[in-house]
């Protein structure tokens, strides 16, 4: 078995970026990230702090909107407007989970496009299943990077999305897709699951119940990959994977913390490079 490094991985991307940032500060724009966090939700509010301190580094223009939790629909969705017309933000991101009284679909759809960093918007989210993916979201793509990285060849391989999240499982199946893998997207209802997944060469698992995916479900030498961020009775993080029962039958597996985790906040980054570096050729 091979563990699958996601921060180291990302440590690195974050050196590369910085230099890739500075090139595009000489010719004369400076990536802009603002990122809107609504209430205490205290794993949010961790989120957040590093991806203000990775903006950081890595030489964006970057700022932090903390509003109460008591803010109206009404006040956000101004908010949001305003910063869709203000030139300096490549990248406008709201926090998810919001409130229960925001709705995050009017939300989501408010946001210019081409600001949508996080890839959740309807027309970014049709982009990518049509085959012209322009901001994707940053989970899966940390996936994406972290297989090619490893020299998984996906093409023709069975591969297991167990999760259908529009953030996580719906975007994962169609990169997978695009790299010619015959993809299943499986989730809490779907009948048989542990016989399903063994057919699986590669299983990501995105389903959010903590130690859920035992060695009853991987095939000998399956890549897994655990998206899961679960908290145990002694408020350990752990994955949706019981990593030490599968971590001897994968060839593959990531670790919880460690892996995916710290992709996402890079790929994150990664995207308002790119969608600063666009404004380029406008
Ligand atoms: N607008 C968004 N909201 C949320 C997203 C998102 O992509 N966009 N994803 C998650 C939260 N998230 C980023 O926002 C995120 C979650 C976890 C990690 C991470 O690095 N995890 C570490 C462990 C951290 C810990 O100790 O708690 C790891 O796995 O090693 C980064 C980003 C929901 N909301």
């Amino acid at each position: 078995m091979t563990l699958i490094d996601g921060k180291a991985l990302a440590d690195k991307m974050a050196i590369e970026l910085k230099t890739k940032v500075d090139d595009l500060k000489s010719a004369g724009v400076t990536p802009g990230l603002v990122v809107i966090l609504v209430g205490e939700n205290p794993a949010s509010q961790v989120y957040v702090r590093n991806k203000e301190r990775r903006a950081s580094a890595a030489g964006f223009h970057s700022e932090v909107i903390r509003l109460p939790e008591e803010t109206t629909e009404i006040a956000l969705l101004n908010l949001i407007a305003q910063l869709n017309q203000d030139d300096k933000w490549h990248g406008i991101l709201v926090q998810l989970p919001l409130p229960a009284h925001i709705s995050e679909e009017k939300i989501l759809l408010a946001i210019e496009p081409n600001k949508d960093v996080d890839g959740f918007h309807p027309t970014n989210m049709g982009r990518l299943w049509s085959g012209n993916p322009v901001m994707i979201p940053s989970t899966p793509a940390g996936i994406m990077v972290m297989l090619e990285t490893y020299g998984v060849d996906l093409s023709g391989k069975n591969a297991l999305v167990i999760g259908r999240s529009n953030i996580v499982g719906k975007p994962m199946a169609q990169m997978l897709l695009d790299k010619h893998a015959t993809v299943t997207i499986a989730h809490s209802r779907t009948k048989n699951l542990p016989a399903l997944a063994k057919q699986a060469d590669i299983l990501v698992v995105a389903i959010g119940r903590g130690n859920f995916v035992t060695s009853d479900f991987v095939k000998p030498g399956a890549v897994v990959i655990d998206v899961g961020m679960n908290r145990d009775e002694n408020g350990k993080l752990i994955g949706d994977v019981k990593f030490d029962e599968v971590e001897p039958i994968a060839s593959l597996i990531t670790p919880v913390p460690g892996g995916v985790g710290p992709m996402t906040i890079t790929m994150l980054m990664e995207q308002t490079y790119e969608a600063a570096k666009r404004t380029l050729n406008k």
